[in-house]
């Protein structure tokens, strides 16, 4: 491959910004505004329909932006009729935003001025590309020609708004701020807002777009910082950041120009968009919440939200996508889900404010993920702490350690043998098919106790390999009298080392759960369990099983 083609495209502000570099977290929520409506952002292959666009809006709100880029009104018809719709069927919350995006050109700057007519809280977007490769090879001007575009844009913007008696708010984007000299980008910049002036009480906003990604995280966060640093009226401007994905690192872009001193990022529901997409407003608002702050942004129904947006889209979220996709929180691996199990456990007794359980960076139920179905999951990298976790959540089973292991390897054995996912149904039936065997070699078909001077005489029927027998034999319990009397009858030698049972249901006829553990002289155990509403009967069936899975 002949990397000799490429060089670095970006470019280093003049003097050192590193003051990003001191903070470790982004302290408190951005504004946030989506970009999930504007067709040549989103870059479908098929646009969403009129109908698509309105429900989407309705979604966004209810997630809670404020600000929505609704689309490019002079870019074609279905996204002036979205506008119009949006505005004459009253379809905007009072205290949501609507955006617009036009080039600085006159005509389609006073197309999109026609497209708002009769919004309330409106917020004109216009663009030009600055980049050193789009001014030489695209628009073919120099610096200053490139900057007389903007400001003319921006002189428009002002005119019109003045003309129309509005108070709509402006946004500039020097686009393919990545490819162009920081100094050049900020000189366009104060330009534009020397046009605009903008007040506390109406503020512009600088949009300082990641085009097309060329650089690590850290440069594009040195550029920022030096806008953020440089920029006229500072505290009346909105620095905002809309980083695409190229590289790979449209949220750390994000999260790094917030450090940098950002205060608003335009982005994406999971990160859709042109190319690569862009940032991912799911993962930076996630990745803050799982950092104790406040989004301001509601996630709490995703499946709903992941189920709409792939309706209106027609995309697919990606099965690892953080912390959206269908698999981030499933745990297959054995001691994975030995650790998310005495998480869990430990987070209910001991600490049930904070959230610190391993492997899970946040609670799947804060998003409306549900534990059993969504996080511990059996396949053949799975152990006795999911297995037995599933048994006992989803069926009240509560196995002695050891037995769990066995059950753990006998599931496990299963799915790599079936090469699929074990379903929580299809590993109580396991479990059932495996240590409730009460028929085969050996049965015990009838059992009478008499209470003795030191225990009890158990006098038994059964049948071994189809040979019946009658016994009798004393122990010290029940169960105890039954295991002699087999092993009277058919010499087996083993000594049981386990007995546990429970109720398997809390009402007066519930029935219980018997586990047996039997050693074998070579060391080796084997296990059993019994289910009946008489416990000694249980328990005779769990002996029975055990012995008939040595
Ligand atoms: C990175 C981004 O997302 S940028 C925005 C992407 N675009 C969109 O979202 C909307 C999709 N765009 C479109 O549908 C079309 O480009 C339209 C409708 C806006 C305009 O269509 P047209 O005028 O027919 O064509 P086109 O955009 O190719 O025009 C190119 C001309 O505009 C100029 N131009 C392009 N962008 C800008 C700009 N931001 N400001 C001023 N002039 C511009 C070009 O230099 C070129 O000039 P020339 O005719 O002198 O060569
Ligand atoms: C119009 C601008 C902000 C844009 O979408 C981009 O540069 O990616
Ligand atoms: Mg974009």
């Amino acid at each position: 491959m002949n990397y000799h083609k490429y060089k670095r495209q970006y470019f280093l502000p003049p003097v050192k910004c590193m003051d990003w570099a001191e903070k470790d977290y982004v302290e408190k929520a951005p504004v946030w505004c989506s970009v999930d409506l504007r067709d040549g952002n989103q870059a479908l292959v098929i646009p969403m329909n009129l109908q698509q666009k309105i429900e989407f809006f309705k979604l966004l709100t209810k997630i809670g932006f404020k600000e929505i880029e609704v689309g490019f009104p002079a870019a074609s018809e279905t996204e002036y009729t979205f506008i119009r719709t949006l505005i004459e069927e009253k379809l905007i919350p009072d205290d949501v935003t609507i955006q617009v995006l036009t080039q600085a050109r006159e005509h389609i700057i006073k197309k999109t001025f026609e497209a708002v007519k009769g919004a309330k809280n409106v917020i004109i977007h216009v663009y030009n590309s600055t980049s050193l490769a789009q001014r030489e090879q695209v628009f073919k001007k120099s610096k200053d020609e490139i900057l007389k575009i903007a400001v003319k844009g921006a002189q428009l913007l002002k005119d019109l708004t003045e003309q129309a008696g509005e108070n709509y708010r402006f946004e500039y984007s020097p686009e393919s701020f990545t490819g162009t000299e920081p100094e050049y980008a900020l000189e366009v910049c104060n330009a534009v807002l020397d046009v605009w002036k903008p007040q506390s009480d109406r503020k512009a906003i600088i949009n300082l777009p990641v085009t097309v990604q060329h650089s690590m995280p850290h440069v594009y966060a040195s550029q920022v910082e030096y806008i953020c640093k440089n920029i006229k009226y500072r505290e009346n401007v909105v620095i905002s950041l809309h980083p695409h994905n190229d590289r790979g690192c449209g949220v750390a872009d994000a999260e790094m120009g917030l450090l940098a001193g950002a205060d608003r990022i335009e982005g994406t529901l999971f990160g859709n968009g042109e190319r690569t997409g862009n940032a991912d407003i799911v993962t930076i608002a996630l990745n803050m919440y799982a950092q104790g702050v406040c989004p301001e942004l509601d996630f709490s129904e995703m499946t709903e939200i992941c189920e709409k947006y792939e309706g209106f889209t027609g995309m697919k979220i990606n099965e690892r996508s953080p912390y959206s996709g269908e698999l981030v929180f499933a745990a297959f691996s054995g001691s994975h889900q030995d650790a998310i199990a005495k998480g869990m456990h430990w987070q209910e007794e001991k600490q049930p404010e904070h959230w610190t359980v391993p492997y899970l960076p946040i609670d799947p139920s804060d998003l409306g993920r549900n534990y059993d179905a969504d996080v511990i999951r059996i396949n053949s990298q799975s152990g006795k702490g999911g297995v037995g976790y599933i048994l006992e959540t989803k069926f009240g089973l509560n196995l002695p350690p050891k037995m769990r292991e066995a059950m753990g390897y006998t599931a496990k054995a299963v799915s790599d043998h079936r090469q699929k996912e074990l379903l929580p149904e299809e590993i109580f039936e396991l479990f059932k098919k495996t240590f409730e065997n009460t028929s085969s070699p050996l049965t015990v078909e009838e059992t009478h106790f008499e209470k003795s001077e030191n225990g009890v005489v158990a006098e038994i029927k059964s049948s071994f390999n189809q040979k019946p027998i009658s016994v009798k034999a004393s122990g010290n319990g029940s169960l105890n009298a039954v295991s002699n009397a087999l092993k009277k009858a058919y010499g087996f030698q083993y000594e049981v080392v386990t007995y546990q049972e429970h109720a398997l249901e809390k009402s007066s006829h519930a029935r219980a759960i018997a586990y047996v553990g039997i050693q074998k002289p070579d060391g080796a155990l084997a296990w059993g369990a019994g289910v009946h509403e008489d416990i000694i009967h249980a328990s005779i069936d769990a002996l029975v099983a055990a012995i008939n899975n040595r």
